[in-house]
């Protein structure tokens, strides 16, 4: 059942540098500054704790513990972190992400997902790895140091169902047909794309998501780095609504991009052209978890 409340926002636009205590003390500022601002949600940044390169992930990568109860400051900093700041401003918080040491010894790029209580509601790992090549412009492979996750991840808050998927998941829209099947009323996508596909796609994909999903998506980048100084991030945060339209952006410098989801939005957008009442079922469909999905 979707919902039709009003929530607020909040895309913390934040910069990384490679001193991950510091990173950690940025986001937990922004977070302060997200809530003093009345957001209900707030979220950060893909690999907000830690450069956005394949050699850094391995060592500023943490363990994850499944519940908050277990989380300790010196071995589960980033989630130290955020988790007592859920508490501390009684706040939803989409965790950006961070590179996580599996309990299998891989790396993962996840994003944990906090209650107001501090408590962990879910974590979503990367499930599609960033592994391109564009001649002449930017090559990258997660998969270097990365090991991609395999669920799709939905979680249910008393705001608002929320899909959450990272960056490159962003290019699949199998994975956002899942999470609007399974009720989502927002997608929340961490990411950090780049001065070559950045300008191409970013703005596209947000709203191609939107529109297919009839639901709004919201999308939140590190701002950019210095020139020279290592991956430059396209920055752009961005909210959708479910009828395609951007509500709310920003350029590429550090910033909070707010914005109020008028969740009774999906369902009238939904009402108006009811393409998922529409869809052929009989001639196509997902495989697998999809056709359990009923898509
Ligand atoms: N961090 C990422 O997954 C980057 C994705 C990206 O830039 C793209 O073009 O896709």
């Amino acid at each position: 059942m979707s919902t039709s409340r009003n929530v607020k926002v909040a895309l913390c636009q934040i910069s990384t540098t490679s001193d991950k205590v510091a990173n950690i003390k940025t986001a937990c500022d922004a977070i302060e500054e997200a809530a003093a601002a009345n957001s209900d949600i707030i979220a950060l940044p893909e690999c907000f704790n830690s450069p956005y390169d394949t050699a850094s992930f391995p060592v500023y990568a943490e363990k994850i513990p499944a519940s908050a109860e277990q989380l300790t400051e010196a071995e589960h900093p980033s989630t130290f972190a955020l988790s007592q700041a859920a508490k501390r401003f009684s706040r939803h918080i989409i965790g950006g992400s961070i590179p996580e040491r599996g309990d299998d010894d891989r790396v993962y790029n996840t994003c944990v997902v906090f209650g107001p209580d501090g408590g962990i509601l879910g974590k979503h790992r990367k499930m599609h790895l960033f592994d391109i090549n564009v001649p002449g412009k930017i090559t990258f492979r997660e998969s270097d140091t990365l090991s991609a996750g395999n669920s799709v991840t939905v979680i249910d808050t008393p705001l608002c169902k929320l899909g959450v998927g990272i960056c490159y998941d962003l290019r699949f829209p199998e994975l956002s047909m899942l999470m609007r099947a399974a009720g989502c009323d927002a997608l929340f996508f961490p990411g950090a794309f780049n001065l070559t596909t950045g300008p191409a796609h970013w703005e596209l994909l947000l709203r191609a998501r939107a529109l297919d999903n009839q639901c709004y998506v919201c999308a939140v980048s590190p701002a950019r780095g210095p020139p020279g100084g290592g991956y430059q991030a396209w920055g752009h945060s961005t909210a959708v609504s479910p009828w395609g339209e951007v509500i709310a952006t920003t350029g590429h410098e550090s910033a909070i991009v707010y914005a109020v989801l008028e969740l009774g939005r999906n369902a009238e957008v939904r009402a108006s052209i009811p393409v998922s009442q529409q869809k052929r079922r009989d001639v196509y469909g997902l495989q697998g978890p999809g056709e359990r999905a009923g898509l």
